[in-house]
């Protein structure tokens, strides 16, 4: 089976594919075998055959589930990390700290790779950063003038004879050169003017090499991501247009041994790059009919070229409706030389199988589409526009059937609470004056200048993993269980008394993760057991399932926090995730406007707030790490997400006393694009990561006319490394320079879960030494 009306020049696209599939495994097969090599109780050799274990179970599965062996239709799309890290070594493209991790034949070994992902000792690891609109993240790329750009490793190459070996054409997958400068950084000795888009003819020539490496070991199509081409970013349009006309013209130059190359879009809608595109001598371009929309008829050059066309959403885990589908694709027929039928990204943010899932309602199952079921559709939806409807008529009716029970089954339109979101007035999304309130807080609180504190929670050790999977399994009583967990936080209550922090958190220890926590004691979410998604490294999270209307049956964290209220006389901060972040981490329903789930859940978290505040809770803080997150990636799509995400949580935070102080959490991202919205959450406190980008944050919130409460990270949790006081006090004094001091608070970039005592503990006493020591300079000063 091949794509419809394929141009004879060149190979046959294959008329079903997907543009990757998940890589941690289905029981995370991955992170177990990757996180015992660092752990050393295993070595190379048996990481590498697990991976390669994993490698062929998938391109088995994908055949079995219906695609093609033999024409390239399977994604060869692994990675032990990172797929951007991946395009950096395999263009040695590593930054001077790690040259010494170059083997003498010139490749990096798997420890190195490591090491370039994890950092090591005073070396800090690449940064890490939100890969497009999505909870997965990426190793950025730091490019100078003189960082090496050559073709330094063959794990592509490697990998494809590997599967074709095993009696499998794979389609190699890889970061296209465009978005792979557009995604990394200057290095930080580069010039002034420096962009590492200057580099992009030398990136360019590797990857011909490679191509040429990859054709000549039998590949017939390779797969080019460029989703850097749907969104507006810093580098104007007309520079990213140029660079993709001369970056293709090159790698299609008239006899150059290669692949037929599909150059893929997802996340989003081409827009303004379309004619660039078509125009390129690509055989085929892969685009996301979810997000995006089809190409205008009759650009010029798509004639030749087959349009791969992403209808099946890669990205989130409803049922395709395939007869609407059908629908869509016929109508795209003409648009381009050919037509074949893809998901609209890769599949690897969505879990694997929902046949894993035996605990979860049938009915809602009968909703659901898995990375497998979406492969299933993919192909259904192929053969349905080769060989007409009634080939496929079964499957369109079931998909058809279970649309229309989800429509009217119960819990997904409740009319309470849709009655509660319409009767919302202006009045609900405003607290009053920021200095009234800060007085009464003052006077409440009490609090020293450059007050200390941290994110939130505290390391998850094993123990407290173990005891929360056997109560799940039945083997720990509940009671068991809630004592285990409140030993944990008498435990973290008074560390953080000895360590002389002001303002205490209760550790989050009785939580599984910030999202998953809320979406188990909410209506209107469901929570899987297999269904985790790789967030970045081996780290994974388990989405929630978003499918009706949001309501909280009862108080969810007051015990919790007001047991560790009872432990200590210093305040003890309440903590809530967001309604924008516990969207932006579950798999959202996609039958109502994102809008009106925000206020759902914005007016279920606002009774949180209120009964926290009756509880005696004095600080409450509401994590939105995920704001930046959601942003559409098309500036003109941007200001009515804004306008959403920040009412939703002011709706949840403005409900309490004006001596009830509200803190809020950014981190993960490049917080600049949103400063003025973050300003608009008009949150008491705001703590946002800043140790890695050396305060870069706060000069532009100064310019906004920020005034509220600041703490920006001054250590980094992202590594085990320890920072010394002297490091902590230079960034507060970088700090005191930039803000007054009188709204600076000291704390972490993020919470503690993924580090071990070992580390925070010197950490955190090394962070209170450094606050002690600024605010004696600064009271000095201001003595002088
Ligand atoms: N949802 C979400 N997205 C986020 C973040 C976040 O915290 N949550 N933080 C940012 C960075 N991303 C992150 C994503 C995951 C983790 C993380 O620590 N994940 C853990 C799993 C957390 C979890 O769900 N834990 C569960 C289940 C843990 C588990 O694996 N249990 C074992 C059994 C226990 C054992 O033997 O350890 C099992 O099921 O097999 C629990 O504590 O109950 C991991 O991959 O290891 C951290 C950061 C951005 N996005
Ligand atoms: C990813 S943001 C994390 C915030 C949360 N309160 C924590 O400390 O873990
Ligand atoms: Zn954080």
């Amino acid at each position: 089976m091949t794509a419809t009306g394929q141009p004879s020049t060149t190979p046959a696209f294959p008329a079903a594919t997907i543009l990757g599939y998940p890589r941690i495994g289905p029981r995370r097969e991955l992170k177990r075998a990757v996180e015992a090599f660092w752990a050393g109780k295993t070595d190379a050799a048996t990481l590498e055959q697990s991976a390669a274990d994993l490698r062929r179970r998938t391109r088995e599965r994908l055949a079995e589930l219906g695609l093609g062996r033999d024409d390239a239709a399977i994604p060869s799309a692994h990675s032990f990390y990172d797929q951007v890290l991946d395009a950096a070594v395999t263009l040695g493209a590593i930054p001077d700290r790690f040259a010494d991790l170059v083997g003498a034949d010139g490749e990096i070994d798997l420890a190195g790779y490591f090491t370039i992902a994890r950092g090591e000792g005073q070396r800090a690891p690449l940064e890490m950063t939100k890969w497009f609109d999505s909870n997965y993240h990426y190793l950025v790329p730091e490019i100078g003038p003189d960082t090496p750009i050559r073709l330094a490793s063959r794990r592509a190459v490697t990998e494809f004879t590997e599967a074709l070996a095993d009696g499998v054409l794979t389609r190699p997958v890889l970061v296209g050169p465009v978005t792979f400068l557009l995604l990394s950084k200057p290095a930080s000795d580069a010039p002034a003017g420096f962009s590492p888009l200057d580099r992009l003819a030398e990136v360019t020539s590797v990857y011909a090499e490679l191509l040429a490496e990859l054709a000549a070991a039998g590949a017939t199509w390779v797969q080019l991501d460029e989703p850097a081409l749907v969104a507006d970013g810093d580098v104007p349009a007309d520079v990213v247009h140029r660079a993709v006309t001369e970056t293709y013209a090159t790698l299609t130059a008239d006899g150059a041994a290669r692949p037929a190359i599909l150059l893929a879009a997802p996340y989003g809608d081409l827009g303004a790059a379309w004619p660039t595109v078509a125009a390129t001598g690509v055989e085929a371009v892969a685009i996301d009919l979810v997000k995006g929309s089809a190409p205008a008829a009759g650009l010029a050059g798509l004639e030749t070229k087959t349009l791969v066309a992403g209808v099946v959403d890669g990205h989130n885990i409803w049922r395709a409706d395939l007869a609407g589908k059908l629908d869509q694709l016929e109508a795209l027929t003409g648009t381009a030389g050919a037509l074949a039928v893809a998901t609209s990204t890769s599949l690897f943010h969505v879990p694997h199988d929902v046949a894993d899932e035996t605990a979860l309602d049938p009915r809602l199952v009968s909703w659901l589409a898995f990375a497998d079921q979406k492969v299933t559709e993919v192909v259904t939806l192929a053969t349905g526009l080769g060989s007409g409807r009634d080939a496929v008529a079964d499957a369109l009716a079931t998909a058809t059937a279970a649309l229309a029970d989800r429509a009217q089954a119960p819990g997904v339109a409740e009319p309470a609470v849709r009655e509660r979101t319409a009767g919302l007035t202006d009045h609900d999304f405003h607290r009053g004056s920021h200095e009234s309130r800060k007085a009464a807080q003052q006077q409440r609180l009490g609090l020293p200048l450059l007050p200390t504190t941290t994110i939130g929670s505290f390391p998850q050790t094993s123990d407290i993993r173990v005891a929360r999977a056997a109560h799940a399994r039945g083997e720990l009583s509940t009671e068991a269980y809630e004592e285990a967990m409140r030993a944990e936080i008498a435990r973290v209550v008074a560390l953080q008394e000895e360590i002389g922090l002001d303002v205490l958190v209760h550790g989050e220890a009785e939580r599984n993760d910030m999202v998953q926590y809320f979406a188990e004691l909410l209506d209107g979410f469901a929570v899987t057991q297999h269904g985790w998604v790789q967030s970045y490294g081996s780290r994974c999270t388990r989405p929630s399932i978003l499918w009706g209307d949001v309501s909280r049956p009862e108080p969810m964290t007051v015990r919790w926090t007001t047991y560790a209220q009872s432990l200590t006389p210093k305040p003890v901060k309440g903590m809530l995730t967001g309604p924008v972040t516990i969207m932006a981490w579950s798999f959202v329903r996609d039958d109502v406007p994102l809008g009106e789930t925000a206020n759902q859940i914005g007016l279920a978290l606002r009774d949180e707030l209120a009964d926290l505040e009756a509880a005696g809770v004095a600080v409450i803080q509401v994590d939105e790490p995920a704001l930046r997150e959601l942003l559409p990636l098309r500036k003109a799509d941007q200001p009515a997400y804004l306008d959403w995400s920040v009412k939703s949580f002011t709706l949840a935070t403005s409900g309490v006393r004006p001596d009830t102080q509200v803190h809020t959490h950014l981190c993960y991202s490049e917080f600049g694009e949103v400063i003025s919205a973050i300003d608009a959450l008009d949150a008491d406190v705001t703590s946002i990561e800043a140790a890695r980008s050396r305060m870069e944050i706060l000069p532009e919130l100064t310019r906004v006319g920020f005034s509220r409460g600041v703490g920006p990270g001054v250590y980094d949790i992202h590594s085990p490394r320890v920072p010394d006081t002297a490091e902590i006090t230079e960034l507060l004094e970088l700090a005191v320079g930039s803000v007054d001091p009188d709204v600076l608070w000291v704390n972490p970039d993020c919470g503690l879960k993924t580090r071990g005592y070992a580390e925070t503990t010197p950490s955190l006493e090394h962070l209170v030494a450094a606050a002690r020591e600024v605010r004696e300079r600064v009271a000095a000063t201001a003595a002088l």
